[in-house]
């Protein structure tokens, strides 16, 4: 069976397959326009929060399946997430596709497709539904394709947050060029979860220059605190925002000036 990530990532080679024969059908808007996170960053004094939309997750389960995708994208922009992420897997998420084009058309925050991507197709399917950024995650594919996607989704106009774990992958991930590092402090074959992980690779992303995206796991005004402290730039929350029982107050609690912090 593999680790989880290795189930996924099966599936997602099944799912290439069927999105090659629906390509031709793709319809990339003309007129789509950018929304640069990357700008937003390098503009902003407060910590940037990516906010996700996550029904379920295989580690957690049902999480608000019921939740209405425009309905959730509107309180994030109301109670100032600066961009948005969207779960598309569907087997395991149980997000979509259209979930992503819904919120895309419901806000004009950036976007943030969030997928296992190991092929160029699921970039283009991306683009398609509406995102401005994609995941690339370092743990899924060898150096060398990481940087062709990486590459790829680049000359297709999308920006890239590229996922890492462990000092290794940041290694690659720092080489492919990628501007928006995230630190997921999930691990992804294990599950556990631990904002330590930021913390250790903090000092090498900050040298490099690069952004740091501290995601999973955070879940409290204190845990924001921790990352900023280790230099983070954004976080990327999806459960205790899908879960919370006060938002507005939990999402702007969470928004904190990054005065002392390292920035770029
Ligand atoms: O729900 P959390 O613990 O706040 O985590 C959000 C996000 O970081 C997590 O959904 C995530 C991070 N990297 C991923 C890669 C694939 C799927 C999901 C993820």
């Amino acid at each position: 069976m593999g680790t989880i990530l290795d189930q996924i990532l099966a599936e997602k080679r099944k799912e290439v397959i069927v999105l090659q024969k629906e390509k031709e059908y793709f319809q990339i808007g003309e007129t789509m326009y950018k929304r640069s996170f990357i700008n937003k960053l390098a503009s902003g004094s407060e910590l940037a929060v990516i906010a996700e939309f996550k029904r379920a997750s295989p580690s957690k389960g049902d999480i608000n399946t019921g939740q209405n995708p425009k309905d959730q994208a509107l309180f994030y922009k109301k109670y100032g997430a600066d961009a948005i992420s969207v779960l598309t897997d569907n087997r395991f998420f149980k997000g979509s596709f259209a979930d992503l084009s819904a919120v895309r058309e419901t806000v004009d925050l950036p976007i943030l497709c969030k997928d296992f991507i190991i092929d160029e197709v699921q970039v283009l399917k991306a683009k398609a539904s509406g995102a401005n950024l994609i995941l690339l995650i370092a743990a899924a594919m060898e150096a060398e394709r990481l940087q062709e996607l990486f590459d790829f989704a680049e000359s297709e106009g999308l920006e890239v947050l590229m996922e890492v774990h462990n000092e290794e992958e940041l290694e690659i991930a720092l080489r492919t060029g990628a501007q928006l590092i995230g630190v997921n402090n999930r691990n992804l074959k294990t599950f556990e979860v631990d904002l330590g992980v930021t913390e250790k690779l903090a000092p090498l992303i900050k040298n490099a220059g690069k952004f740091l995206i501290s995601e999973s796991g955070i879940k409290s005004e204190d845990d924001v605190r921790r990352v900023i402290a280790a230099g983070a730039n954004a976080i990327l929350v999806g459960e205790a925002f899908m879960k919370a029982d006060n938002l507005e107050g939990l999402l702007k609690a969470m928004k904190i000036p990054l005065q002392g912090a390292v920035r770029q």
